[in-house]
Order: C-alpha cells, then structure tokens, then sequence
C-alpha cells in the first residue's frame, strides 16, 4: 500500500525518511484556527485529521495517508508559529526558564478508517535574557516553528532538558509513527508489510 505524507515540513519528510519509508508528499492546506473553548489535545488532533483528511480526498482509496500537527503548550494556552518578532520574543520569554508540553498528533487516514495518536514531550528551557532572545530571533530559525523555536538547530542551546520522545519536539514521534504504520502493514526500515 503506498503512503502520502500530508505535509510540508521538511523535517517530517526526513524523519519519516529516518525510519526507513517509503513515500510521496503532498502539502494539506488547511484552516488552523483554534474553536472557542477546545484543549490544546483536541486542536492538534483534529488539525492531524484534518490534514490527513484534506489530502485522502483527493488521492486513490488505495493509498494510506499520514499527517501530523506539533504545538507548544503552556499554561493550557497553543503557541503556534510567532506572527512577527514581538510575538516570537513573547514566546520565548514565555518559555523562559520553565517547562512547556510539545504535543504532535499523528493521524493516517486509510479508506474509511482513521487512527490518531498523541504525544506529548515535556521542555524545560534555560532562563533567557533579551538579548539572547533578541539574536535567535535574528537567525530567522523560529519562523515556521511551533513555540518560536527549534531544538534541531540553534534552538537547542534554550533548552536544559526534555522528558519524552525528541522527534516529537522536531515534529513526527518516531516510536509512535512506527508502531501506527506497523499496525497498517505499511511497510518500514524495520518490516510491517504483511500484505
Ligand atoms: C517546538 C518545535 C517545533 N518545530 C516545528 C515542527 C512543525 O513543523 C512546526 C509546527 O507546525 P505544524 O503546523 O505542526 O507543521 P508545518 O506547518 O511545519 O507542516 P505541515 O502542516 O505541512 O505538516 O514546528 C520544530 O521543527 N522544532 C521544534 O523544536
């Protein structure tokens, strides 16, 4: 069975790639916006549904589509990507010597059925002062990233410690993406094709 990632991140692509898949992608563009009142875990779940979903309608029913949606959550409150440098140097003074969640839901859609997955990392960041701030944001690394940063890269000098999966900080929870692929026979570097 062929996979399609619904995505447009690039680190996704080499994550998945990371675990020995095969597959095409294909970009889901689709409205991000929070609804009135819902958890943190119900929006990144519903935005990996709905990107999953978005991408299935348009391709074959033989193909099995995989999406993901990663968020930075503190104090109940999403920080998605920082709109412009005031609300990326709010973020990351947010952050700032505490810990934070970084949930990533994962979701693959095949024909009729559809399995989700949450996985949530704990991030503990260093005490930040502005001028640290100042120059990260300077790098231009935090643009397209949940929570202004990335542990990938520069990023990873903010950050004093993580509990949980890393890949899931970076986008796509590597163990769980694995496990979910597995239980569909979508073939991996470490087998799953039954079929
Ligand atoms: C916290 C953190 C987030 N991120 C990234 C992961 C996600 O790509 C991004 C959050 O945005 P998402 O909306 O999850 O994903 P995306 O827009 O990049 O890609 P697509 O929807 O097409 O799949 O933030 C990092 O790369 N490193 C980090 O340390």
């Amino acid at each position: 069975m062929a996979l399609i990632l619904a995505s447009a991140s690039p680190r996704r692509r080499e994550l998945l790639r990371q675990i020995g898949v095969s597959f095409d992608v294909r970009a889901a563009d689709i409205d991000e916006t929070p609804q009135p009142g819902e958890s943190p875990a119900d929006y990144v779940c519903r935005m990996a549904r709905e990107k999953a979903a978005a991408v299935a309608s348009g391709a074959s029913g033989e193909c099995a589509v995989l999406a993901a949606d990663t968020t930075v959550v503190i104090d109940g409150d999403v920080l998605g990507k920082p709109r412009d440098a005031l609300d990326g140097l709010a973020m990351l003074a947010r952050l700032s010597g505490r810990t934070h969640e970084v949930m990533t839901a994962i979701c693959l859609c095949r024909g009729e059925e559809s399995s989700e997955r949450l996985v949530v990392t704990r991030v503990t960041f260093a005490t930040l002062d502005r001028d640290l701030c100042e120059a990260y944001l300077a790098t231009g690394e935090p643009w397209d990233k949940a929570g202004a940063y990335g542990i990938q890269g520069l990023g990873a000098v903010l950050v004093d410690a993580i509990e949980g999966s890393y890949s899931n900080v970076v986008g796509l929870p590597l163990a769980e993406t694995w496990r979910l692929l597995s239980e569909h026979r979508i073939p991996t570097g470490l087998g799953g094709s039954g079929e």
